[in-house]
């Protein structure tokens, strides 16, 4: 449920500005994100800050919470320690405080618990929540706890996408995405040069972007050179503070030494590469004073889904449309495929599904229709490339628009920039 709300009131109540510690009034239209999986708890909370004059998104647990926190910074959050039926004991909120916190110290987190008793509420605020509320609760009160506990933040959100605390944006529960977000907490602050290494749409850009937002520089860009371009080299001259270099390992031995000589010294450098191995040994030691590994989807578990979800979200609210949930076998296919352009491909499979979904629900075949082949066979084989071919898109691309059309081939030819004629040549041609 999202329930923006452009009508400005006071979190303290009419006429009592709110201020932080730098003196801004946070009294006016607050975001707050409510993290919790009981769906008329919700619908109760929302409704009492949007009669408030406040903005309130709601996520039904961790995974939502991440998604939504990925894109836009709260003034505040109310977490549920939770999630899970029959869950008493709050480990599921205390692992969410805890990730919310590391990433994001200024974080306002106030907790709501029914379950756990004071004890546990008081050991929430120890590890990094500013208040709690027991439920059942008072509406007054529960306002008035989150506008004090926004009060005592330093950073006033003007701009939410500009403060997405940089790790928040690297999603995934796989060991190897959360070893990766521990790095980037403890080197991003630091000057230590860093190789990003995995292969062509596994983040590694996001990463290096999140390495440098993170640091002290972070108020100014990041000079990115694509190394494959001799054009951009010149700028390597005028870089002052950070350094994003991709694809040294594409360069010849005699190119990487004279990148090598070229790098200014007071500069921190961040290389994306597909493989170090690749690296001269001089220039791997000057690059790589840490290795941040990203390994390719099929090889982080679940996280496929996770952020098949996400990017589900992520281009229903683009495109205005409801969020649709994925069939079974559409969840088969994301977690069996090896993502030509990895999470950027996967990325891009969902939002053309949600763009073209007209059923309310993802298939696997919506997703990419040549694979369904692949799902039918007793184990598919999660090394097998996804065809992304342009004839495969093609097709996935008309079987969509006559769905969604109803197969009125006049429409669907429209809704493609096709003649009728042009579309029932390649419906001819593609066997449909
Ligand atoms: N773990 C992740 N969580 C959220 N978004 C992600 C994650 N990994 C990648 N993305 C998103 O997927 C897209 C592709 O990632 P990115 O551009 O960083 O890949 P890359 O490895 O730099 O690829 P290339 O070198 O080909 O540009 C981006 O939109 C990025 O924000």
């Amino acid at each position: 449920m999202t329930k923006p709300n452009t009508t400005a009131s006071a979190l303290s109540g009419p006429g009592q500005a709110v201020r932080d510690r730098t003196g801004n009034d946070t009294s006016s239209r607050a975001t707050i994100l409510l993290v919790d999986d009981n769906p008329e708890v919700a619908r109760a909370i929302a409704l009492a800050f949007d009669c408030a004059g406040h903005a309130i998104d709601v996520a039904t647990g961790p995974e939502d919470a991440f998604s939504m926190l990925a894109q836009r910074r709260y003034n505040a959050i109310l977490l549920d320690l939770n999630f899970t039926q029959g869950q008493t004991s709050g480990a599921e909120g205390f692992a969410c405080l805890a990730r919310i916190v590391a990433d994001d110290p200024a974080a306002a987190v106030v907790v709501i618990t029914a379950h756990s008793g004071i004890r546990i509420a008081v050991a929430a605020m120890q590890a990094g929540a500013l208040d709690f509320v027991m439920k059942p609760w008072r509406n007054a009160d529960l306002i008035a706890r989150v506008g004090a506990a926004i009060a005592k933040r330093a950073r006033p959100v003007t701009d939410p996408a500009a403060f997405v605390p940089a790790p928040h944006r690297l999603l995934g529960d796989s060991p190897p995405i959360v070893a990766a977000r521990d790095l980037i907490r403890r080197i991003a602050p630091t000057a230590a040069n860093v190789l990003v290494e995995g292969p062509p749409g596994s983040g590694r850009s996001l990463v290096a972007t999140l390495i440098h937002d993170g640091s002290s520089h972070a108020d100014g860009p990041a000079t990115i050179v694509d190394l494959g371009d001799p054009a951009g080299w010149s700028r390597i001259d005028g870089a002052t503070a950070t350094l994003i270099l991709r694809d040294p390992d594409l360069l010849e031995t005699g190119a990487q030494l004279r990148l090598l000589d070229r790098l200014p010294d007071a500069v921190r450098t961040i290389g994306i590469v597909g493989d170090a191995a690749r690296l001269s040994p001089r220039l791997r030691v000057r690059l790589g004073t840490i290795v941040l590994p990203l390994p390719p989807l099929a090889a982080r578990g679940e996280d496929a889904l996770l952020l098949a979800r996400h990017f589900t979200r992520v281009a229903a609210e683009r495109h205005g449309k409801p969020v649709p949930p994925f069939t079974a076998s559409a969840e088969g296919l994301i977690l069996s495929t090896r993502w030509t352009d990895e999470v950027r491909g996967l990325a891009q499979a969902v939002e053309r599904a949600v763009l073209l979904d007209d059923d309310g629900v993802i298939d696997a075949g919506a997703l990419a229709p040549a694979l369904v082949r692949t799902i039918g066979t007793a184990s598919p084989d999660p090394a097998a490339p996804l065809d992304v071919s342009l004839s495969a898109s093609e097709r996935v691309m008309i079987e969509a628009a006559l769905r969604q059309h109803h197969h009125n081939v006049s429409h669907a030819a429209a809704a493609l920039g096709l003649s009728r004629q042009a579309l029932y040549r390649r419906m001819t041609r593609h066997g449909l």
